[in-house]
């Protein structure tokens, strides 16, 4: 068959409504809740309108639940600027088209609405939308109906309006009931629209008021700061720490920030509550701030950000970066004011929120400089800042590894060697940094194999006559893989002490794989074995104390052996060193073998 016989034709698109409504209702809004804020909106932007070229034209957006209309119908009457017949027919019933946009097709940037989607919302709980209006241009009062299968009809009003303006009527579908009761049509106003810039009541029950808090005039600063305080108290439930004020002139933006009273979780970044245009986009917006700054919550209303279709979200775009580049900077600039005007108020800050600021340090330096001035950390002499530990040490040493501090901050401390506890998140960076600053800090990693060296060398009288103790200390501990020294320490209490040096645990790590590896690969790692065999961990006695001091006084090499792998297990749970088997069976061994020597066990009676 040829193509000869066909006519070519252009042909528009057809839509269907309903499997619009339904994309609408399922896909783009979270809830049918949203119907009520597209018709506050379509209210607001009408106003808007007539406004532009009637400055003093009333603004009212006035809602009427069916227990005020008494006729099971949701009215929403608006003051704005209406639309004249010929509106009617391009605006309400093309959808994508919008009254808010240029000749170029950009939204508008006065106005809330842009997508001409908004009134279809009203479908998720109407089946009919009847609209009744009449134009600040002039003409009659036109009635539009239409159906969510996608009819329309439009007519001459039965009853002229008496004003200017728009009135939206729905009839709930059965369904969709409780969407239209007084209480929740009064909740859903004021938590979208609490505030808009018109004059909005649902029945009698007015739910604008002046406009943003942070935006009113008060008789003075600690007025404001009270009613930022109960501001944050009804909205988040808690009395911040201190207000921040957000200012963002390219965006539109102006707002506050709520410092936390309480810590927070740092992997859990903090949502905030976003107005645009004074309309409420969500209470949960996550990347407004950047990510570190977790310890505050801000209500902000922005002109210029825009929101996703669902507007829901925001959109994000260059702006939107900007804006999160620059609410960062306030809040950081915050801080630093902070250090200089209330140092009591930062302690209490940084008590709360040090992993914040931390996070920050590693990047900033002004922040560097904060937390080395200002931060607690934990160190050999108690909890002070690095400024101050740097002061009363300045050779002093750092480890990146909890542990390792708990096990050697009191022996580096008993000998004078500064350690300062740099285990938690963040602190391995932000002491690498601290030679950046201003005078520049030096704060040098621990190797504990180091911590030997400096250990009391014994007098060599003494060394010589324990000769045969050590070598049978030696012996025991061999097969363990550790060797033994004697030394004189601080403190006494601490009868033997278990280093390994950074090249130890490595070679501990390469026999453990090489164990676990196949063939091969074992072969290829025990050929890097000889070359960290010389430095094995070490088993450090201390003869300043008692029970050593004892042991050193035995003579059996066998009875030496047994305790000696008793002080071995010992400073291995001592330092929180992980247990290898062959370590619990030695520590098993001793505990029995000391046991039969001081109760040789009984032969067995055989009955
Ligand atoms: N109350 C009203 N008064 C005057 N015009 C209205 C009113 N409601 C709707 N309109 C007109 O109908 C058009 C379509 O409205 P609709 O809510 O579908 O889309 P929108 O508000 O333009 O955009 P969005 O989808 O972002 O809400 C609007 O652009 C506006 O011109």
């Amino acid at each position: 068959m040829g193509w000869e016989g066909w006519a070519v034709t252009e042909r528009a698109f057809q839509v269907d409504l309903r499997g619009v409504v339904d994309l609408l209702s399922r896909h783009l809004y979270s809830s049918p809740r949203v119907y009520l804020r597209e018709l506050l909106q379509n209210g607001v932007d009408a106003v808007t309108a007539r406004r532009a070229g009637e400055p003093d034209a009333p603004a009212r957006v006035h809602v009427e639940t069916p227990e005020h209309t008494g006729d099971g119908t949701l009215r929403v009457h608006d003051t704005g600027v209406g639309l004249t017949e010929a509106q009617v027919h391009e605006l309400l019933a093309t959808i994508g088209r919008s009254g808010k946009r240029d000749e170029l097709g950009y939204a508008r940037h006065e106005f809330l609405g842009q997508f001409g989607i908004g009134l279809l919302s009203g479908f998720l709980v109407a089946d009919e939308i009847e609209v009744t209006t009449r134009s600040a241009q002039g003409g009659p009062t036109v009635r539009w109906v239409g159906h969510a299968d996608g009819r329309y009809r439009v007519e001459p009003a039965a009853r002229e309006r008496d004003e200017v303006g728009t009135t939206v009527v729905l009839r709930p579908r059965r369904d969709a009931e409780e969407w239209f009761a007084t209480d929740t049509v009064v909740e859903l106003a004021r938590h979208y629209g609490a505030l808009l810039p018109v004059e909005l009541r649902v029945g009698d029950t007015p739910v604008t008021g002046d406009g943003p808090p942070w935006s009113r005039a008060y008789p003075t600063p600690a007025l404001r700061r009270a009613a930022l305080n109960d501001y944050c108290r009804s909205l988040f439930g808690f009395l911040p720490l201190d207000v921040i004020d957000l200012d963002v002139p390219e965006a539109g933006l102006r707002g506050v920030a709520f410092v936390l009273p309480h810590a927070a979780n740092p992997t859990v970044r903090a949502t905030h509550r976003v107005y645009l245009k004074r309309m409420l986009l969500a209470d949960n917006v996550a990347d407004l701030l950047p990510e570190w700054a977790f310890f505050v919550r801000c209500v902000v209303d922005a002109g210029e950000l825009r929101p996703t279709a669902s507007r829901e979200a925001l959109y994000e775009d260059d702006l939107l970066g900007h804006v999160r580049e620059t609410l960062g900077g306030q809040v950081r600039d915050w801080l630093v004011a902070l250090a200089e005007s209330d140092p009591e108020a930062l302690r209490r800050f940084l008590r709360l929120h040090h992993v914040g600021v931390k996070a920050l340090a590693v990047h900033d330096d002004a922040m560097l400089d904060l937390v080395y001035r200002w931060l607690e950390f934990e160190t050999s002499s108690g909890a002070m800042t690095l400024a101050e530990f740097a002061r009363r040490h300045p050779d002093a040493r750092y480890t990146p590894d909890v542990d390792e501090f708990r096990r050697l901050s009191a022996v580096a401390a008993a000998q004078g060697i500064g350690l300062v506890n740099a285990g938690y998140v963040y602190d391995a960076e932000i002491v690498a940094r601290l030679a950046d600053l201003d005078g520049g800090v030096k704060l040098l990693p621990l190797d504990p194999g180091e911590l030997t060296t400096r250990f009391g060398i014994l007098e060599s009288g003494v060394e010589l006559r324990l000769r045969d103790f050590l070598r049978a200390a030696e012996r025991a501990l061999d097969p363990l893989g550790c060797t033994v020294v004697l030394r004189d320490y601080a403190p006494a209490s601490l009868p033997a002490l278990y280093l390994t040096s950074r090249a130890a645990e490595h070679r501990a790590e390469l026999a453990e794989s090489r164990a676990q590896a196949d063939p091969l690969w074992a072969d290829v790692l025990g050929a890097l074995e000889p070359a960290l065999a010389a430095d094995r961990p070490r088993l450090v006695l201390n003869h300043a104390n008692p029970l050593t001091r004892r042991i050193t006084t035995l003579t059996d090499p066998e009875l030496i052996g047994l305790a000696v792998q008793a002080l071995y297990g010992q400073a291995l749970l001592h330092g929180r060193h992980p247990l290898r088997p062959a370590d619990a069976a030695a520590l098993n061994r001793s505990f029995l073998g000391l046991l039969d020597w001081a109760a040789p066990a009984e032969p067995e009676e055989h009955a």
